[in-house]
Parts: C-alpha cells; structure tokens; sequence
C-alpha cells in the first residue's frame, strides 16, 4: 500500500441511472457536421465540457494540451478557407467512383456552429522525459486526443454536439492560429446546440463505410486466434451488437 492508496474511494459500479447514462452517451454520440443551431452556448455549459476535457487521462499525467476557443467568425473564415482548399485536394485522392459521393459529403460545421474548438498537444509540457513516454513518443498526442473523447462524450451529455475536422493543412492550422513551435494542433472541433442527432453514423447512412462487426475485431491471447472463434465472449459481443442496432442495449443488456 502506498501512500497514494489511504483515501481509496468504494470501487461500487455507479448507480443504475448514472451507468445508463454514460453507455447512452457513448452509443447516441455522433460527428455533427450539419445540424448545428447558432444561438451561442453559454460560458457555463462551456466550462462544463472543457472540464471533462482537462480530466482526460494524460501521459506522465503531463496533461499536455491547450484549448483553443474559437469564437470570432473572421478566426473561423480564415479556417474554413483551409478546410475548402484540402477538400479539394482530398476529393481528388478518392478513386473516381467514390469522388462524387466524396463532394457531397458535408464534412464540417466550422461557420454554422457558434464555437470552434483546437485542442493542441506541448509535447515539452512536463520536461524531456516523462513517465510512460520514454519508449513511445506519440503517447502525448494520445493523451491530447483523450481529452477530446471527454468532450465529445459531456457534450453529448449536455445535448451538444461536436464535429471533428482534420481536412486541414496542419502547419497552415497552425500558422493561421499563431500556434507555436513545438505545439502541435491535434483536434479541430466545431461546437454547439443541434437540431438533432442522426441514429447512426452519417458516413453509414450515405452508404461510405459499415460499422465493422465487433467479433471480427476481438482476438484472443495474441493476434492469431485460429482455433479461438468459438469463445464464449464472442457470442456475448455479438448480442450486445445486436441489442445496440435494435436499440434495446440500454433496457436489457446492462444486467451484470
Ligand atoms: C480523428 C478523427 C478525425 C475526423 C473524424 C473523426 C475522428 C475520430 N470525423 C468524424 C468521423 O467521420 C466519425 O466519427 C465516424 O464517421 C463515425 O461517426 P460517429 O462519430 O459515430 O457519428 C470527421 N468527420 C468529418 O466530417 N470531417 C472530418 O474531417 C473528420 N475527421
């Protein structure tokens, strides 16, 4: 016992609600692009999910990011001219069947949405050598992107909805933002009150990509598992899954 470990806390699993609420988060989350309404979110409600974002865990507990609040509509403008040139540019890299389905994708709400977030990674934020980074350098940037995942998830909480956009140039990003050397920008998000969530991803309802089955990606006791696929868990996934898509995960599948 250390003694970090005298003022343990009841490792009880929380109360019936409050379970439901964090999987009803987790599984009606969504990537809003579209739906944004632009009256303004207020400071408190802000301040709420920009919390749940700074108790991400973090690297060494470096806590290693920096959070960009975005208001100003000429700030925005000079983003959404980024957003427009690497669109096109991306359009492009499709192979020529997927472009036109590609171009009328609405992949960001970086003018609709009344914030706009940039969530950064100081990779010299606690010194040259930090506990759990010493063999993995990005581990920063992971920790950065968990505390875009709380946000994403208290803002679902809060009936907010968020949108990551990554088809930006980084270094133009980061030069439109005077973001510093060696501060990286890892998220660019857009922020406010929706008209709705889709019940699904948009990306699954245009027909672009399928979400994968979940016994595909389990494998046990290292990556090849011939010989495993008969594991009792996988039949339990396959009937979570199947809950989840008949919407009846949150009534019937949180029993121990
Ligand atoms: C790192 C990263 C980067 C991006 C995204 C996500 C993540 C995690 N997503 C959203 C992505 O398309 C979406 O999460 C999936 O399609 C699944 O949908 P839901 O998030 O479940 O609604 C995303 N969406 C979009 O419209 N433009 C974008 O540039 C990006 N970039």
């Amino acid at each position: 016992m250390t003694t970090a470990d005298a003022a343990l806390t009841e490792a009880a699993p929380l109360p019936a609600p409050e379970r439901a609420g964090i999987y009803r988060a987790i599984l009606t989350r969504r990537d809003v692009r579209s739906q944004f309404r632009p009256d303004p979110v207020p400071d408190a409600v802000l301040s709420r999910v920009l919390t749940a974002a700074h108790h991400a865990p973090s690297v060494g507990f470096m806590q290693p990011w920096d959070f960009l609040v975005l208001r100003d509509p000429e700030v925005r403008r000079r983003v959404h001219d980024l957003f427009l040139k690497a669109n096109e540019e991306a359009a492009a890299m499709f192979p020529p069947e997927r472009q036109a389905l590609y171009r009328s994708l609405k992949l960001e709400g970086i003018m609709q949405a009344p914030v706009n977030l940039c969530i950064t990674c100081d990779p010299d934020r606690a010194g040259p050598v930090v506990i759990g980074r010493t063999h993995i350098r990005e581990m920063d940037s992971y920790s950065a992107v968990c505390a875009v995942q709380n946000l994403w998830l208290a803002a679902r909480a809060e009936g907010l909805g968020v949108g990551w956009v990554s088809i930006l140039d980084q270094d133009a990003l980061r030069r439109t933002l005077g973001i510093p050397a060696p501060v990286v920008p890892i998220a660019y998000l857009c922020l406010g009150w929706v008209e709705g969530y889709h019940p699904r991803p948009e990306l699954e309802l245009v027909g672009w990509r399928q979400r994968l089955p979940i016994e595909q990606v389990v494998r046990f006791d290292g990556w090849q598992d011939e010989g495993r696929r008969q594991d009792p868990l996988l039949r339990q996934l396959h009937d979570d899954a199947q809950a989840v898509a008949e919407n009846r995960f949150l009534d019937e599948r949180l029993d121990p």
